[in-house]
């Protein structure tokens, strides 16, 4: 794994531009991305710049079952407006949330992978080290499917509803064996919270209980993270 410590957010936009940019250039076509708070910073500097992914696909890594696209809190919604709505894609895939039937829409969306290989993959983290919507005890051999969320994560996500009731129990991910797929993959985390996973991902065992340190086993991985979620990692 490659370490890329930076003073905060900002600035690890900024690393996580450069990396998508040189990828783009060196012919970088399929574009795996991720939501929460996380990539904001990342989506911003792409939206400014001049980079022009219209010969691009994306494909993103999950969505809560039950949202339509068109439910604010749906990633749907999140990506229009932190992305799509400036940055255009040839085609932009994301699981349904509300499909009718749950397995054709798992198969769907795996076939889209297969059909679309990953060039780079764009991922956060969870507190509990989680990647994707994959869970401590998640197989690192899973494809797409639909998971339950736990309580700390339904907690975390409970800033984007109402109230934790709000959050909805379920949702569709990428499993671990997918995003392992990729080419190439590239994590970020910031803030004081992220510092204990940082630290099992990157020098733990590798182990289901830490989804993330699945990553130690990817030969091209790049994680970029601000002095806070750098803390706990031992020298
Ligand atoms: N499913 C998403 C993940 O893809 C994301 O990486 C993680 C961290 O979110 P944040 O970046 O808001 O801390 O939580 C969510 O549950």
């Amino acid at each position: 794994m490659k370490i890329i410590i930076v003073k905060d957010s900002q600035q690890g936009g900024k690393a996580a531009f450069n990396i998508f940019a040189a990828a783009l250039k060196k012919g970088a076509r399929v574009f795996g991305l991720a939501t929460g708070s996380t990539p904001l910073t990342t989506y911003q500097e792409l939206v400014n710049s001049d980079l022009d992914f219209a010969q691009a696909i994306s494909i993103n890594l999950d969505e809560y079952v039950g949202l339509k696209a068109d439910d604010p809190r749906s990633y749907h919604a999140y990506m229009q407006k932190k992305l799509f709505n400036f940055k255009k894609f040839k085609h932009s895939f994301l699981p349904q949330g509300d499909a009718a039937d749950e397995q054709v829409e798992i198969e769907r969306y795996n076939q889209v992978l297969t059909a679309h290989p990953i060039d780079l993959q764009l991922l956060g983290i969870g507190q509990n080290g989680h990647i994707g919507f994959n869970e401590p005890g998640s197989s690192f051999a899973e494809k797409t499917r639909k998971v339950a969320l736990t309580n700390s994560t339904i907690e975390a996500n409970s800033r984007f509803f109402e109230n934790a009731a709000e959050v909805p129990r379920f949702a569709y991910s990428m499993g671990i064996g997918s995003i392992l797929q990729a080419k190439q993959i590239l994590l970020e985390a910031f803030g004081t919270n992220k510092a204990v996973a940082v630290a099992k991902m990157i020098q733990g065992p590798v182990t289901t209980a830490c989804p993330a340190s699945a990553l130690q086993e990817h030969p091209n991985v790049t994680v970029i993270l601000d002095q806070a979620a750098a803390a706990n990692l031992k020298n």
